[in-house]
């Protein structure tokens, strides 16, 4: 990796496989167990074959969590849609698929999460190759790589996805980089190798019996990256 300046690791749980009928409780134990952000996955049962939850839930659950940064994965059809209404809820950033910009290009998407004042993420799924984002990664604050088909968490990792988070850290030594999907102690490392900096893990925290240290665990190896 080239070396870095203003990365900083963080660690942001996907409360996708916690117990949802006490969604608010989870976020808390994730926060309290040393969370840098909120992973928050919504899907639309279009865009993927699944469905969770929209802004009307976030709207509930955000002024609970003022200081915590939530970063909405937004799997929908139709991201342009959702912008107005995930902004007014206090979300903090919007990550839509680049796959679903449909016939809104993803400059018009990125500019619109931007004039709603959230912070800017585009995705990409596993069979999207990482070319099709070059051109959109000077308007992004993060790209998100997922390392699994979205749609269900508990799925298993694919370490083929890690050339895909090289070749943007070697274009872009500043850039976050998320990687989501299957993500944990097992694996953490070829994915700070490759140069993800933003870290999302599901089940891998969540079903933990102790949350705190598979966090601080996976935190300390993209720290050890960075350095
Ligand atoms: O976007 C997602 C699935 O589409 C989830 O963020 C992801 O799957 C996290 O959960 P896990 O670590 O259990 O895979
Ligand atoms: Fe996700």
């Amino acid at each position: 990796m080239p070396p870095q300046q203003h990365l900083v690791a963080k660690i942001g749980p996907s409360i996708l496989n916690s117990d949802l009928s006490r969604l608010a409780d989870e976020c808390d134990r994730m926060v309290k167990s040393g969370a840098d952000y909120l992973h928050l996955d919504v899907m639309d049962g279009n865009f993927v074959p699944n469905l969770t939850f929209g802004h009307p839930v976030v709207a509930t659950l955000k002024p609970k969590f003022k200081e915590v940064f939530f970063d909405m994965h937004m799997m929908v059809a139709e991201p342009l849609k959702w912008v107005e209404s995930m902004a007014e809820t206090g979300a903090e950033q919007y990550t839509f698929h680049l796959e679903a910009a449909g016939g809104h290009t993803a400059s018009d998407v990125i500019r619109k999460i931007k004039e709603a004042g959230m912070k800017a993420g585009i995705a990409i799924k596993p069979n999207t190759p990482v070319e099709a984002l070059l051109p959109y990664l000077n308007e992004v604050d993060m790209v998100l790589i997922m390392t699994v088909e979205p749609g269900f968490g508990g799925q298993k990792f694919m370490p083929d996805m890690m050339p895909k988070i090289k070749k943007v850290r070697e274009m872009f030594a500043n850039l976050d980089i998320g990687v989501d999907g299957g993500v944990s102690e097992a694996n953490i490392g070829e994915c700070a190798e490759a140069g993800a900096n933003m870290i999302v893990s599901g089940s891998a925290i969540v079903k933990s019996q102790d949350p705190a240290s598979v966090i601080a665990s996976l935190k300390k190896s993209v720290e050890n990256a960075l350095a």
